[in-house]
Order: structure tokens, then sequence, then C-alpha cells
């Protein structure tokens, strides 16, 4: 394993590609949309220096990070020495399908195709797919420079060998794995969007400020950040979708709070957007 791809250079792809490079891969980024592929870029370049500063990393591991990334717009070069794709476009079905057919065919046959879904089953974006054995999914988390996990589910036909490559794949990127039987949402998001979801419904319930309720979550409860600015730093769309997936798949427990739906649709995304639960 030397190349890996990513697909997509959204809040996720960028946090994949810039562990990726820290880790020695040759990496190429792929977007469909350039704009964002610089930006990405420039994200990496500034989380590198932070990482400078705190001392977590040297200079000559900001710049051999850097030359091992490779921007594109053309999916066919994007592949085209790859050894393992990682998917990070939105969490939408259809077009998570429509990439892996096309991942598929330009593939060499040797390469693993997974895809960073919070929620959805891999045995079925797999079975689009010539190599239902060679797909899998391996769900990170946001920040992913920060955050020290790797979600690993298999799906019906993945190979063991799949597994253990993707296993090896996530701990030379620091990451630790668990390794989680295919259900809607996996462990984390689904417990994560109940958490959320709970909290979205006091706020419209009038139960407590956005400030309040995450003020208590955190020093009440001990959570890092609260369920609503984490909802930002999320995006709210990302959310919503993960939210109807489950729904549609788990049952009502799941329906999303209408405040979130609302807020979508007012284009509130969360911070990536300027203003969710918070102004930012
Ligand atoms: C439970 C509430 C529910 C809310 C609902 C939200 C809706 C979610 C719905 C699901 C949607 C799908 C979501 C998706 O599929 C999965 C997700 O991503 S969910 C989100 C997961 N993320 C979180 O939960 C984040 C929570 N927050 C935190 O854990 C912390 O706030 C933080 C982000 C880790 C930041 O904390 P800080 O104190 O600022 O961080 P540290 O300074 O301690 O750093 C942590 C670690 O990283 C190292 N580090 C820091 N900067 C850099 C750098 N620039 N380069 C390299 N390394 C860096 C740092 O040294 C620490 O490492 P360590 O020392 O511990 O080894
Ligand atoms: N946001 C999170 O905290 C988080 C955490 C873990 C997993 N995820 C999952 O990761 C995936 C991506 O989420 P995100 O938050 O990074 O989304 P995002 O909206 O930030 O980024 C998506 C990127 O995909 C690009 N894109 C769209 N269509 C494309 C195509 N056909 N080909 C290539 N690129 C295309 C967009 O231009 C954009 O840059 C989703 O499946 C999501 O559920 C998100």
């Amino acid at each position: 394993m030397k190349h890996i791809t990513v697909i997509g250079s959204g809040l996720m792809g960028t946090g994949i590609a810039h562990v990726s490079a820290q880790a020695g891969y040759q990496v190429t980024l792929y977007d469909i949309n350039e704009e964002q592929l610089q930006c990405a870029r420039q994200t990496i370049e500034k989380n590198l220096d932070k990482g400078i500063e705190i001392k977590k990393i040297s200079e000559e591991v900001k710049w051999r990070a850097l030359s091992n990334l490779h921007l594109t717009t053309d999916l066919s070069e994007a592949v085209q020495h790859t050894d393992f794709v990682i998917e990070a476009v939105p969490e939408i079905l259809e077009l998570k399908i429509d990439i892996f057919k096309k991942l598929d065919k330009l593939c060499r046959e040797s390469v693993i195709l997974a895809t960073n879904t919070s929620t959805m089953s891999p045995t079925e974006i797999g079975a689009a797919t010539n190599r239902p054995h060679r797909t899998i999914a391996m769900h990170f988390f946001n920040p992913v420079y920060k955050m020290k996990l790797v979600e690993i589910i298999k799906g019906l036909e993945t190979s063991d060998k799949t597994l253990e490559v993707t296993k090896q794949v996530a701990k030379k990127m620091g990451k630790e794995t668990v390794t989680v039987n295919e259900f809607p949402g996996f462990v984390t998001s689904r417990m994560n969007c109940v958490i959320g979801n709970e909290a979205m419904n006091m706020l419209s319930e009038g139960v407590a400020s956005a400030e309040d309720i995450d003020k208590a979550i955190k020093l009440g409860l001990n959570h890092p950040m609260g369920p609503l600015e984490l909802a930002d730093l999320v995006g709210l769309d990302t959310r919503l979708k993960n939210m109807k997936y489950l729904h549609k798949t788990l049952g009502e427990k799941y329906r999303p709070s209408p405040i979130l739906t609302k807020y979508v649709k007012a284009g509130r995304l969360g911070s990536k957007s300027g203003q969710g639960f918070y102004n930012y």
C-alpha cells in the first residue's frame, strides 16, 4: 500500500487526505470542484502548521506531507496509480453507488474501495461493483487529524484480507480501530444522532438555551463538546441526511427534529456556512 486516493475534498476528505499524507502515503485528492481542492490544501497546510506550533510534528514532516499530496479534478488520473480509495462525498446513497461503479471500472482489480459513510450499508454500496469482497466502510471522525478512532464495518461479502489491510492502513495513520457489524449508523452515528436530536428537541421545547444545553452536557456529563456545537461542526446538512437515513431504516425514534429541517432549509448549515445553532 503506497498510494491512497480520496474522493471528495470537503470537511472529511480534507482531513483524511491530511492524515494519509502525514502517514507517508502518496495521496491524490479528487473533487469535482477545483476551488474546494485549493481550499483543502490550504486547510491541510494550516493544520500542519498548528501541529508544528504544538510540537506534535516537525517542519520536515509538514513538507513531506505536502509533497505527498496531489490534487485533481480528473477521476481517471486520480486512481491511475492508486492502491486504496477512500470515498468522502455527501451522504447520498445514489451518489455513492454511482461513484463506486465508476471507481470499479477505473481501478485495477487489486484496489480496495472504502466508503467514509456515517450510516449507510457497505453491502449495498459494494453490491454495485464487481468487487464486493474489496469494499468496506471506514468511518473517520471530525476533526480527523485530532480524533483517534476509525470505525470499520465489513459488508456481507467483504473479505478478511480487505478487513486486515484496512485496519493496517488506519493504524499507519495513527488511528485505533473498532470493527462493527453492519447496522444503520453503526455504533457511533446511531448514538450521536439520538443525543443530538434530543438536544434539538429540548431547544425547540424551550427546556434551555443552546448555550446552556451544551454547557450542561459538557460540564455535567463531561462530553468534550456540547451536542449543538458538535452538530454545527459536523454540518447540519450532513446531520439531516444521516437522521433521514436512520429514520428510514431504524424507525420512528430517529425522526429528525423539525428545527434541524428548518435550519437546513434556511441555509443554516453550521460553522461551514457561518450560522447554525451559533453564529461564526
Ligand atoms: C455526543 C453529542 C452528540 C451530538 C450530535 C452531533 C450530531 C452527530 C450526528 C452524526 C453525524 C455523523 C458524524 C460523523 O459520521 C462522525 C463524526 O465525526 S461525529 C463527531 C466526532 N467528533 C467529536 O465528537 C468531537 C468532540 N470534541 C472533541 O473530542 C474535542 O473537542 C476535540 C475535537 C478533540 C478538540 O479538543 P482539544 O482539547 O482542542 O484537542 P487537543 O488539543 O487535546 O488535541 C487532541 C489530540 O490531537 C492532537 N493534535 C491537536 N492539534 C493537532 C495538529 N494540528 N496536528 C497533529 N495533532 C494535533 C493533540 O496533540 C491531541 O493528541 P494527544 O496528545 O491526545 O495524543
Ligand atoms: N461531517 C462530518 O463530521 C462527518 C464525519 C464522518 C463521516 N462523514 C461522512 O463523510 C462524507 C462526506 O461528508 P463531509 O462532511 O466531508 O461533506 P462535505 O459536504 O463537506 O464534502 C463533500 C465533498 O464532496 C464533493 N463532491 C460532491 N459530489 C462529488 C462527486 N461526484 N465526485 C467527487 N466529489 C464530489 C463536494 O464538492 C465536497 O467537496 C459523508 O458520507 C458524511 O456522512 C461526515
